[in-house]
C-alpha cells in the first residue's frame, strides 16, 4: 500500500485528497502546510502529492529528491523560472506537474489540440474560465494547459501569442492569438470554455468540474502510478495513455 503525502493538507484540496485516500484504502503518511517540513513528510512517504503555493515549490522540490520520491504537482499559478526548477528535478526524480488532475480535461485538452490543428489559423480561439472567489491566480492553470494545447495543435508558441484581461480600447484582435478571460464568484468548482471562432460558425469545448473530488481522484491516480517510474517530468496524458 503506497503512503501518500499531502503538501497543502490543510486547504481545500488537502481534504479532498484525504477523502480519497481513505475510500481508497491507501495510507496517508501525513501533511504539511506553510511552516512545515516537506522533507520531513518526505521520508515516511513513497510519493508527495502537492496542491498548496508555488512559494512552496522549491522546498518541495528539494524534499522529493532528498528522498529519492516521486512528486505530483497540482499547484497553479507557477512561472517560467518554477518550470525551469521543475525540468531540473525531473532529470533525478519524476515529477508530474498538470494545472489539472481530473480526467476530463486531460481528454478535453486532447480535443483541443486536434480541433485547433484541423481547423487551422483563421480560427480564432478564445478560453473563458471561472472559479470560485477564494482563487489567487488567473488565468487558472487549466485555461493555460489548454491554450498550451491549443497552441501546439497550431504549431505556435503560446507564450508570444497570448492575450489577456482586454479592458479599454483594445484595437481589432491581433490574427493568430490565443485569448484568455477569467470570472471569479461564489463557490464554483472550476468551468471552461475554449471557443474556437470562425467564419459564420463557432464550435465549444468546454468542461464542468461539479466537485474538486474528480481533482483529487486524478492526482491520487496520477501519484500511484507514477512510484517506480524512470526519473522525467510527466503528464496526466502519460497517465490516461492519451
Ligand atoms: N491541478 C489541479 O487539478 C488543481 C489545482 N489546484 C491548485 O491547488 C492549489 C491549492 O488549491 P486549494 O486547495 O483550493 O487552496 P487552499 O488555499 O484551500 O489551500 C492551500 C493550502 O496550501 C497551504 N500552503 C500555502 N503556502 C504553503 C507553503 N509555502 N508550503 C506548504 N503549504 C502551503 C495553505 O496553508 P496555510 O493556510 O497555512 O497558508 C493551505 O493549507 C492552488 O494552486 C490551486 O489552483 C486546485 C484544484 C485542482
Ligand atoms: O483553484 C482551483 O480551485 C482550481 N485550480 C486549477 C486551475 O487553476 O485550473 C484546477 C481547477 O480548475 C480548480
Amino acid at each position: 500500500m503506497a503512503r501518500i503525502g499531502i503538501i497543502g493538507s490543510e486547504g481545500a484540496m488537502g481534504h479532498a485528497l484525504a477523502s480519497v485516500i481513505a475510500a481508497g484504502g491507501h495510507a496517508l503518511s501525513g501533511g504539511v502546510d506553510k511552516g512545515g517540513d516537506p522533507a520531513g513528510l518526505a521520508d515516511e512517504s513513497d510519493v508527495l502529492v502537492d496542491f498548496s503555493s508555488p512559494q512552496a515549490l522549491e522546498a518541495n522540490l528539494h524534499a522529493a529528491i532528498g528522498a529519492g520520491i516521486p512528486l505530483v504537482i497540482g499547484t497553479t499559478g507557477l512561472d517560467a523560472t518554477h518550470h525551469t526548477a521543475i525540468d531540473n528535478a525531473a532529470r533525478v526524480v519524476p515529477i508530474l506537474q498538470t494545472g489539472n488532475t481530473s480526467l476530463g480535461v486531460t481528454l478535453l485538452a486532447h480535443l483541443v489540440r486536434e480541433a485547433a490543428a484541423r481547423l487551422g489559423p483563421d480560427w480564432d480561439i478564445e478560453i473563458v474560465e471561472m472559479h470560485h472567489r477564494r482563487k489567487v491566480d488567473a488565468p487558472s492553470g487549466t485555461a493555460l494547459l489548454l491554450g498550451e494545447a491549443a497552441a501546439q495543435g497550431r504549431g505556435i508558441e503560446l507564450a508570444a501569442n497570448r492575450e489577456s484581461g482586454r479592458d479599454g480600447h483594445t484595437g481589432a484582435r491581433r490574427p493568430g492569438t490565443i485569448g484568455f478571460a477569467s470570472l471569479r464568484g461564489g463557490t464554483v468548482a472550476g468551468e471552461h470554455s475554449v471557443i474556437l471562432a470562425g467564419e459564420q460558425e463557432r464550435l465549444v469545448l468546454a468542461h464542468s468540474a461539479e466537485d474538486r473530488s474528480i481533482f483529487a481522484r486524478g492526482a491520487i491516480r496520477a501519484a500511484e502510478w507514477l512510484i517506480g517510474k524512470p526519473a522525467r517530468r510527466y503528464t496526466m496524458e502519460d497517465v490516461l495513455e492519451l
